[in-house]
């Protein structure tokens, strides 16, 4: 494990250079790796496996998701199960259930966590708040996680691309004494870019104030309020848009992505530089009381609750999709379909 300098902290990570695939692949040659559900996660961690060469099966309820998992190879009665089946046969149980669905199965999980074998998990939901999902694991099992920072999506196109998206790591519980060598060998073969350390609960809470902060809640959010804005003031949806969204994602991000904010600062007008960081501490100021809360409401575990509660109604998937509907529908991003048509690659 290397110690590396991020911004003058100091902290643990694992490269695919000191722990390249051959070693994970050694390390997991006499496991059988049960990946359990076949949502997002599920297909870009157990396919990344797969092509990596360890030994995987894949369990899933019937249904629309059992029919993707056997349009992309895995074999009833070979390598696809029910959730039940693959756990019985796997040395390591890796559940990619949704959070709520994770305690509706663990009834039957928990029967097969026999002595030696590892529990994996991709978020420290369950475990950090086990007094509301009732999950809590025998002692004698490992209890790991790797926790990939993006999309399962993503994830797998990544991995097609020979790239890697990065994620954490934590060990809740060392039972056999190979808890670590048995998550490093999961993150390489999951395809991760880089491992860093962390532990079950700052990963839950690091995770639940992203995704609800600038990853999906609050990067809506302000740019809706620009989108408005505008055009409130007259501005044509067109415009409004481009200015918002198309520049941001198509022209900027790039930039910041690739050299720092102030790389594409110094790519921008002196017009555009001097009033970014005239009006970058507005919007921090007027944001901060809003991320504070936010964090609050994830430590209280009210968001925890708020996600079991919702997602464990058997038509919470409708319900999701109304919303995410009328998201597609709002005017924004209907113009930002039309731009996104218009752009020369997509004719
Ligand atoms: N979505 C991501 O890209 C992502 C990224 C990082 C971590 N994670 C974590 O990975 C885990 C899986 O997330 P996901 O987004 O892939 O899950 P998901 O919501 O896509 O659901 C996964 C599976 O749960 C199954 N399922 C739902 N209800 C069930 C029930 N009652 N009984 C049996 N099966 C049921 C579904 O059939 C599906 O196969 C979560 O802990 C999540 O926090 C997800
Ligand atoms: C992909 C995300 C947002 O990083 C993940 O945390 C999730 O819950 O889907
Ligand atoms: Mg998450
Ligand atoms: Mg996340």
């Amino acid at each position: 494990m290397a110690q590396m300098n991020f911004g003058g902290v100091m902290e643990n990570v694992v490269t695919r250079e000191e722990f390249p695939l051959e070693k994970a692949r050694e390390v997991l040659k006499n496991e059988t790796i049960a990946v359990i559900g076949y949502g997002v996660q599920g297909p870009g961690q157990s396919l990344n496996l797969r092509d990596n060469g360890f030994n995987v099966i894949v369990g899933q309820r019937q249904g629309k998701t059992y029919e993707k998992a056997v349009a992309d190879g895995w074999v009833p009665g070979e390598t696809l199960f029910s959730i039940e089946e693959a756990c019985k046969r796997a040395t390591i149980i890796q559940v990619l259930l949704s959070d709520a669905a994770q305690i509706a199965c663990w009834p039957t999980i928990k029967q097969y966590l026999t002595p030696g074998k590892a529990l994996y998990f991709s978020h420290g939901f369950a475990i950090t708040y086990k007094e509301r999902t009732g999950i809590v694991p025998p002692a004698d099992v490992d209890v790991i996680m790797v926790a990939p920072k993006g999309s399962g999506t993503s994830l797998r196109t990544m991995f097609l691309e020979g790239r890697g998206l990065n994620s954490s790591y934590a060990i809740f519980q060392d039972a056999t004494g190979r808890a670590f060598e048995r998550v490093i060998a999961l993150g390489i073969g999951v395809g991760s870019g880089y491992l860093f350390e962390t532990t079950f609960k700052r990963e839950v809470y690091s995770d639940l104030t992203g995704e609800r902060g600038t990853l999906m809640g609050a990067i809506q959010g302000l740019l809706l309020a620009q989108y408005e804005t505008l055009r409130e003031h007259g501005h044509t949806p067109s415009e409004a848009f481009n200015e918002t969204v198309e520049e941001l994602t198509q022209s900027l991000m790039p930039l910041f992505a690739q050299k720092g904010m102030d790389w594409m600062y110094a790519n921008c007008s002196t017009t555009a530089q001097r009033g970014a960081l005239d009006w970058m501490g507005p919007f921090h100021d007027a944001t901060k009381p809003v991320f504070e809360k936010l964090y609050k409401s994830v430590a209280d575990g009210e968001e925890a609750q708020r996600s079991i509660d919702s997602n464990s109604q058997p038509d919470y998937r409708e319900k999701l999709n109304e919303e995410l509907r009328q998201l597609r529908e709002s005017e924004m991003w209907q113009t930002g379909a039309v731009v996104r048509k218009l752009r020369p690659e997509n004719n």
